[in-house]
């Protein structure tokens, strides 16, 4: 456990911040690394708890791979080099490890047991169990191997046609992968769109891979390619930085080289309807990944109803957004979110109990939450329910806050962004104040 305690911010926030690697990205070099033949280098990964599971996974499986600070070396020899675990592969906290890698062991010709922390045995697997099974996977495990540890016998997959029952990038991606093994053509149809990094990786390693309008087919016809991979700043962890310029009066902060992958840019088009200034310069493109550097300026906030398509280009930002319609005036009204339930924790449970107790007008619903501002955040006693995004999301809320806010266990912010508290204290001026 590590409790902080955060004061209020006494100034506006001002500067500009590197935003360490975008996680799903990282995870996915790791994968299609491990998966290719040759030396994938990997630049500006993202080195968290999260992505070392994805890293140790695979070097049980027999990769090599060099870490040297945010640079990755993978020594990839192709799939059928690939050993059997002598031990139980541990996924940690990291649904898209398990979610992504249960994709791949279901593809190889070995036996694996994989487990994960209390809170990921808690979270669904038969989304890519179910489909999996079906293209010839083996699986057991609690609740017909709903939920981990789980047990699996991978080889001799066939391809499927998978219409997505649920909006999520991790099915469509271990569907995916599990295609790159099975024979025959593997189709998945997406009908709102997610994050597409699969898809773009997969390209890049030389896979036969297309996109027809969410009708998303693979096969196995052509063997990955190592090839190397920069990584965008992760749009996800920028958000907070984003909430934190748009709420906190008089700010303006530049976050640079961040992801801008369409399907991951909810969050600026919330933002701007809201009324918070925001500006994108230096954009580029590589590996099928744009980035670019954005600035956010305080302005006065309205409140917007956040639904329908734009849900999974925002999905891990909800929270944050919940913090910052706390500040516009009128309601903000969020629906369609219900994969929010199924997350580290109940995010909508979360968001909802924590935002009310340090002073905040919001309600749950069964997917989403309906925000009324503006109000005036109390501060006071506040728990994370070890999930990275709560915790943040409650640090940025201090900002703002009129007393002290003190959050309970900041220790899973390690997950995703391990170097969040020194960035936030190098864009307020008052970080002193800052208290364990
Ligand atoms: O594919 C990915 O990298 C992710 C997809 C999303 O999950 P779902 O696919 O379950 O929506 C997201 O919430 C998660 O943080 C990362
Ligand atoms: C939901 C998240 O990740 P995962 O599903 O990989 O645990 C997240 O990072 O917010």
């Amino acid at each position: 456990m590590k409790e902080l305690t955060l004061a209020p911010a006494q100034s506006p926030i001002s500067g500009k911040l590197q935003i360490p690697g975008d996680k799903s990205i990282s995870h996915r070099a790791i994968i299609l690394g491990s998966l290719a033949t040759g030396t994938t280098t990997v630049t500006d990964f993202l080195r968290s708890e999260d992505t070392r599971r994805t890293v140790e996974g695979f070097r049980q499986l027999g990769v090599k791979i060099e870490e040297n600070d945010s640079l990755l070396k993978i020594y990839g020899n192709g799939p059928t080099t690939l050993n059997e675990p002598s031990n139980p592969i541990y996924f940690g906290n990291s649904g898209t490890t398990a979610r992504l890698m249960l994709g791949v062991l279901a593809g190889l010709p070995i036996f694996t047991s994989v487990y994960g922390d209390p809170h990921l045995t808690q979270r669904p697997m038969d989304r890519v169990v179910g489909p999996l099974s079906e293209m010839g996977g083996k699986f057991d495990g609690r609740n017909n191997g709903n939920y981990l540890p789980l047990a699996v016998r991978g080889g001799n997959l066939k391809g499927i046609q998978y219409k997505l029952p649920v909006k999520s990038a991790q099915v469509k991606s271990a569907v995916l992968l599990g295609g790159l093994f099975a024979e025959g053509t593997t189709e998945v149809i997406e009908e709102i769109p997610s994050r597409n990094h699969t898809e773009n990786m997969l390209r890049a390693f030389g896979a036969d891979i297309a996109d027809n309008d969410g009708h998303i087919r693979i096969t196995n016809e052509r063997a990955l390619m190592a090839t190397d991979v920069i990584v965008p700043g992760d749009i996800s962890s920028a958000a907070f930085f984003m909430a934190a310029a748009a709420i906190v009066p008089e700010s303006k902060l530049t976050l640079l080289r961040v992801g801008l992958n369409h399907s991951r840019t909810g969050i600026i088009d919330v933002l701007s309807e809201m009324g918070a200034q925001i500006s994108i310069t230096n954009q580029q493109t590589v590996g099928g990944e744009t980035f670019g550097d954005i600035t956010v300026a305080h302005r006065p906030l309205n409140g917007v109803v956040i639904e329908g398509e734009i849900i999974p280009r925002l999905i891990d930002e909800i929270p944050v957004l919940a913090l910052v319609a706390t500040q516009a005036k009128g309601n903000t009204v969020i629906r369609d979110a219900e994969e929010l339930r199924l997350k580290e924790t109940d995010r909508i449970a979360a968001t909802v109990e924590e935002l009310t107790s340090i002073g905040a007008k919001i309600e749950g619903t069964d997917d989403g939450m309906v925000i009324k501002g503006s109000s005036d955040l109390t501060g006071g006693q506040t728990k994370a329910y070890n999930d990275h995004r709560i915790a943040m999301m409650l640090a940025v809320a201090s900002l703002i806050a009129k007393q002290n806010v003190v959050i309970d266990d900041v220790s899973s912010i390690d997950i995703s962004y391990p170097n969040f508290f020194w960035d936030l204290r190098k864009i307020i001026s008052n970080h002193s104040t800052f208290a364990t």
